[in-house]
């Protein structure tokens, strides 16, 4: 059984076809990276699987749930699954790093947000938040706030956040583009680490090929839209990846101009 399947997916803005007829499934346990240029609709897909879009037509379904047609509890329950990890972190930056990550318990008891509220959280919820928050090893930061804390401290707690929602499915669209390479590696490492301790099927943009290569089962190519290529780590060679970013890449048509992808991009991550 997938835990992710896309069938036939249409999304519309406007007038522009963002997601073309696309189709993909994700085994239970499966990590995939999802590679494209920018403005091949990577975002658009995620948000779709999150249910922050609607689809025109076409299905979604999560462990077996339908995405698409839900609304109101029966999403947010489907939303609870499947924990997020975005580029910008999406943290409060006011609040503490210990009350960012209780957040992601939000939803798991009837009255939401104040159940939540630091000295108004139950204490199961205090202990896991102050677990998840050691597993990122950022037990210490606790009580910072978190525009204290550098994009990789930033990104750890977004993460610890998804623990503590312990979700079954990852959705990471490009958890490292705001961060340097080693910073983006070492988030890398703990993300798979995390996922591979849970069991967790992980869907993830990347922009950068090594990184795929490094952590993927199993790499997705999207094009304009579409999924063009689907391979195994192993037979993931550089050519057929490299297609992905040449000729008509963007759903609207425009042209990427040479600076926005060179071959470098396509074969090497330069780490620091
Ligand atoms: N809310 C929106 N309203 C209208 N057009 C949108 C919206 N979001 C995205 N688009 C357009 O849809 C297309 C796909 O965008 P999307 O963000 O999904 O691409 P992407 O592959 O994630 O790109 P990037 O790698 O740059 O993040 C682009 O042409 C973009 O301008």
């Amino acid at each position: 059984m997938s835990s992710i399947t896309i069938r036939n997916l249409n999304k519309y803005y406007g007038s522009l076809h963002v997601l073309r007829d696309l189709e993909l499934s994700i085994e239970s346990g499966e990590g995939v990276v999802l590679l494209g240029a920018n403005g091949c609709g990577k975002s658009t897909l995620m948000k779709c699987l999150n249910g922050l879009e609607k689809p025109k037509s076409g299905t979604i379904s999560i462990d077996q749930q339908d995405v698409t047609g839900a609304r109101g509890k029966r999403l947010r329950n489907i939303r609870r699954g499947a924990g997020v990890v975005f580029q910008q972190f999406n943290l409060v930056d006011n609040l503490t790093v210990f009350q960012n990550v209780l957040y992601g318990a939000m939803g798991q008891r009837p009255g939401g947000l104040l159940t939540v509220w630091h000295s108004l959280a139950p204490k199961e919820f205090r202990e896991k938040a102050m677990h998840c928050l050691d597993r990122v090893h950022m037990a210490e930061k606790a009580s910072h706030r978190c525009r204290e804390l550098s994009g990789g401290q930033q990104q750890r707690i977004a993460i610890a956040r998804m623990l503590m929602q312990s979700p079954k499915i990852i959705l990471a669209d490009e958890p490292v583009a705001s961060l340097d390479p080693k910073a983006g590696i070492e988030v890398m490492d703990l993300l798979w680490e995390v996922v591979r301790e849970h069991k967790m099927t992980v869907f993830c943009t990347l922009h950068q090929l090594d990184l795929a290569k490094s952590y993927a089962d199993r790499i997705v190519g999207m094009k304009a839209g579409r999924i063009v290529l689907d391979s195994n780590q192993d037979s993931a060679d550089k050519e057929s990846l490299a297609t992905i970013y040449q000729g008509e890449t963007r759903v609207d048509g425009t042209s990427m101009s040479d600076q926005e992808y060179s071959p470098a991009d396509v074969s090497t991550t330069e780490v620091a």
